[in-house]
């Protein structure tokens, strides 16, 4: 059988409709002894009288002075001539049998030697066994079994009464059953004769010694423990079968009295000494525990307090019956047992009905209960909380994201139609003194009205100083020309639009008028553009609108312009996009504070949509990596692009502005294709669509960065540091030269980039030390491997990669410092710490070594393998492989063996310079004096 405790006994009980046992005090008996034949020859006088049930009185006339009490009350006091039978019937009775019904129960004789306590424990084990006897032929129904052991407690050492072994016995702490005897014999009594003659077998083992008080006294504590387990017949054999188990604890004590009372000597004094460890012990505990349960109950100080623990405050029925003998002589001891009595009956037990359950029956309880408790597991109430709360931002991700979605399909058609447009109609010319306002009301078809340009004299004497502005109105017809009165634009439905440098412009060309009819097919747009010059690459001043299916468009730059689309404006959609990616990523960042590269499916899809736009492009870059300045400011107002050309242009920012907001170099309008074969934007589309498929199958794959998205990021930092070197020198030259703050930086020609590149002819080796620098910083900073591959195979030495060498190392030195110093970086409203870069990169090598299967075939994963090093009978090959990747900074041979092998898990062709140029990662190289010959390529749109 086993045993079942705590929570588990209390539920049990429950469901048994049995009660936990509430706490009851020990019942406490005082028993008189007659004058002995020794006594009444030595005529002593009995000083003690039991003047009722409950006190038992001191008459001594002379101690009554003394001040000590005379009168003590008790559960119940028994007279010297009251016969055994009654102190048990109407004493212990009822305690002793409470272990027939599974309640433990201890019976204590406490007292001074000779007082009687063998006398009256003999009696009592004999009524009890009877009566357990008795009951249990009066109930058949239930199979009774009783157990008897007996042990001694002879100076501290525990011995077996029911043994020949005198080997002392160990006792051990069982965590459920207490303290427990080991090796002690428990003999299942066949019946009452079988008991008798145990009990004889005891009182012969028993250490009798000798002492000047007591013939026969007992030297030795002796515990008689019954113990009985019953269960109803019915279920007997049965799964659901359990049982009633508990003990009856018989305590006859040692005497109670000092050895030098006792006159032991020697052997007598050893005895006396352990008796009273024990007795004090006792003494000790039961004054503790009569003033309450709290603070430390030293019952593990003697072996008697040990093993009678649970009769002592814990799980069993407890009565004390302390024994006096009432002569005068010993007035002394029989005070002593009387005060221990009195504290006795002060402390509290809390027993309960014992359940023994069957193996079956406690292997089914277990399980149910296992079960029961797997179920909470998997649905506790906090957990289905969470769980709904997940799944109601997953749909709100989901949802957004495809709001996201949309707007930026929205917006990036938009795009690359108005720069399509533009394109072709002012195809060869640069489009970024462009500066179109928004345009109001609706026309059916696109048209590009006739118009002419007018050339300001300035404007060919020393490039532009200041821009000259015609309106145009629909019909073609120049209404108002002024310089540079951009709000004299007096209808809603008119472009405002600078002259172009005469460097790029054709002058005094006229454009004729482009229409452009539109057609919507299969969801998709195209458009004709049908313009007289379109082929002549000529560029005239022209105004551009559309609508489709009723709604207007505009053309405009793409970095300043305004545009309208659907009702929204492309300033209220870039607005939109970040609106929603915001609420997108603070749903993320509520249940997940998981770094930008983290991989799990619902919030890649959102980081995927962030890349697209420039601000998140380069917040995704890398992890916290903007300079600090980006961090500082949010910058909402118009654009510029940094042509160096445009010192007064509509929408610069002012001086101490650190950066603007760039609109993104987005994909799809440099991708854009057109139904001309000519068109300018299908240069390299084949290679664009290559790099475009990739980017998108990987975002759908395995949340990887695209490389437009690498691109876009790294193009507004080293733009933005681009930005701040010309500040800078702006005001040095200026300062150099005396001139006045407002003249432009192209008055000056100074050129920005040969300060960051230095001298070219030792741009090689500068090139080797800042790209050590590099990807030694990459290491510490935990930057993603993917990002350490774009870059790496991007940027190979040309001069032109000087600034975003240059950036990139201003960039990870900030990260380096800023986690070095404990600090988190804060980067698109979440926080990044050294400590969720070491996750993410994590979560990134796990999301490559996945690739490795997808995009390896089994030959290349094994030669792989072996070149890395990697024994093919290893287990977490693909696990071993990339976390070798990027492992060893100082090695460029491991360093490029990285790059290709990541770049081939990514997808990520490298082409070189053609990329580049694609992606306007190409500075021209530079010419000082030429104020023109600085600055972004034309091929890169976006900036
Ligand atoms: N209530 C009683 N009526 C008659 N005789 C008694 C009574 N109590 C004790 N005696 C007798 O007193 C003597 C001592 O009793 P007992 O041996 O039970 O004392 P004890 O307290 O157990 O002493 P010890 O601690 O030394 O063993 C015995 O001879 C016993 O028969």
């Amino acid at each position: 059988m086993g045993a079942i405790g705590g929570e588990e006994l209390v539920k049990w009980e429950k469901m048994q409709g049995l009660s936990r046992g509430s706490d009851e005090k020990i019942l406490v008996l005082v028993r008189l002894r007659p004058l002995s034949d020794k006594e009444i020859l030595r005529s002593e006088v009995s000083d003690w009288e039991c003047i009722n049930e409950t006190t038992i009185l001191y008459r001594n006339s002379l101690q009554e002075r003394s001040g000590l009490p005379s009168a003590y009350s008790f559960d119940r006091v028994f007279r010297g001539d009251c016969p055994t039978r009654n102190v048990y019937d109407q004493g212990v009775k009822e305690i002793a049998l409470s272990v027939v019904s599974g309640i433990n129960s201890t019976i204590f004789a406490y007292g001074q030697t000779s007082s009687g306590k063998t006398y009256t424990m003999n009696g009592v084990t004999e009524y009890t066994v009877a009566d357990i006897y008795d009951y249990i032929q009066k109930h058949e129904e239930r199979a009774f079994v009783l157990k008897f052991a007996a042990m001694e407690i002879y100076n501290e050492v525990v011995r077996d009464l029911l043994s020949a072994d005198t080997s002392p016995l160990r006792l051990l702490d069982d965590p459920e059953r207490g303290t427990v005897i080991e090796r002690l014999t428990e003999e299942t009594l066949r019946d009452w004769n079988h008991l008798k003659e145990l009990l004889s077998i005891c009182e012969a083992q028993r250490q009798i010694g000798e002492t000047s008080l007591n013939e026969t006294s007992s030297r030795s504590h002796q515990i008689l423990r019954l113990t009985i387990e019953s269960s109803a017949r019915e279920f007997i054999g049965k799964d659901n079968s359990t049982a009633l188990a508990a003990s009856v604890n018989f305590v006859d004590l040692a005497g109670s009295e000092r050895a030098s009372q006792a006159l032991s000597v020697g052997q007598r004094l050893k005895e006396g000494c352990h008796i009273n460890r024990s007795l004090l012990t006792l003494g000790t505990v039961i004054r503790k525990l009569s003033k309450g349960r709290q603070g430390h109950v030293n019952y593990r100080d003697s072996k008697l307090t040990r093993i009678l623990q649970p009769s002592l405050g814990g799980n069993a029925r407890t009565a004390i019956i302390c024994t006096l003998s009432p002569a005068r002589s010993h007035v002394e001891q029989s005070r002593n047992t009387l005060l221990f009595a009195t504290c006795a009956k002060e402390v509290s037990t809390n027993a309960q009905v014992n359940v023994v359950m069957s193996d079956k029956a406690l292997v089914k309880h277990l399980q149910k209960e296992v079960a029961r408790l797997e179920s909470e597991l998997r649905t506790p109430a906090s957990f289905n909380d969470h769980t709904a709360i997940l799944r109601k931002k997953d749909l709100q991700i989901e949802k957004l994201e495809k709001e996201v979605r949309e707007l930026t399909k929205k917006l990036n058609l938009a795009e690359s139609r108005i720069e399509d447009l533009l394109r072709l109609a002012g195809n060869g010319q640069d489009s970024r003194g462009w500066d179109m306002q928004e345009k109001e009301g609706c026309e059916d078809e696109c048209s590009v009205s006739e118009s002419s340009s007018e050339i300001d004299p300035q404007l060919v004497a020393g490039g532009v100083k200041q821009t000259k502005t015609t309106q145009y109105s629909q019909s073609g017809r120049e209404e108002v020309s002024s310089d540079d009165e951009s709000t004299s634009m007096s209808s809603g439905s008119r472009y405002n639009v600078p002259k172009v440098n005469p460097e790029l412009e054709d002058t005094g060309r006229s454009c004729k008028e482009v229409r452009c009819p539109e057609t919507v097919k299969n969801g998709e747009r195209s458009h004709e553009i049908l313009s007289n010059n379109q082929r002549d690459g000529r560029n005239g001043l022209l105004s551009v609108h559309w609508t489709q299916e009723g709604e207007e468009l505009s053309p405009a730059n793409p970095r300043t312009a305004r545009g309208i689309e659907n009702g929204f404006t492309f300033v209220q959609l870039e607005e939109n996009i970040q609106r929603v990616q915001k609420t997108i990523d603070s749903l993320v960042s509520d249940t997940d504070e998981q770094p930008l590269w983290d991989p799990p499916v619902k919030i890649s899809s959102s980081r995927n949509i962030r890349f697209i736009r420039s601000r998140s492009c380069r917040a995704d870059l890398l992890h916290g990596s903007s300079s600090p300045d980006f961090e500082k400011e949010e910058i909402d107002g118009e654009t510029t692009p940094p042509d160096g050309q445009e010192k007064n242009f509509p929408g610069r920012p002012e001086r101490g502005r650190k950066h603007w907001n760039i609109p993104p170099f987005t994909f799809g309008a440099k991708a854009a294709k057109l139904s001309r074969n000519d068109s300018l934007s299908s240069d390299g589309s084949a290679l664009v669509d290559e790099l475009k498929s990739q980017s998108s199958s990987h975002l759908g794959d395995e949340d990887i960065p695209s490389v437009h998205t690498f691109v876009a990021g790294l193009k507004e930092m080293a733009k933005q540091q681009y930005d701040n070197k010309i500040d800078d020198q702006i005001a040095r030259a200026n300062s150099m030269a005396g001139k006045s703050p407002g003249r432009i930086l192209k008055d000056i020609g100074v050129d920005p980039v040969m300060e960051s590149s230095g001298d070219p002819a030792n741009w090689p080796m500068e090139f080797e030390r800042l790209r050590g620098l590099i990807i030694g910083h990459w290491q510490t900073c935990n930057v993603s491997l993917v990002h350490r591959t774009y870059f790496f195979l991007l940027f190979g030495g040309e001069p032109s990669d000087s600034i975003y060498m240059e950036v990139e190392l201003r960039r990870l030195v900030f990260l380096e410092e800023t986690f070095s110093k404990g600090n988190p970086v804060q980067q698109d409203g979440r926080r990044l710490t050294l400590a969720s870069s070491v996750k993410a990169l994590v979560r990134e090598r796990q999301m490559l070594s996945r690739l490795i299967n997808k995009r390896l075939t089994s030959d290349e994963r094994n030669g792989t393998y072996e070149k890395w090093g990697i024994s093919l009978n290893s287990k977490h090959r693909r696990l071993q492989l990339v976390q070798r990747l990027w492992s060893k900074p100082d090695d460029m041979d491991h360093v490029s063996e990285s790059a290709a092998l990541v770049a081939k898990l990514i997808r990520f062709s490298q082409q070189g310079r053609a990329i580049k140029e694609m992606f306007g990662l190409s500075f021209t190289p530079p010419r000082i004096g030429r104020r023109s010959s600085f600055g972004w390529k034309s091929s890169a749109p976006s900036l």
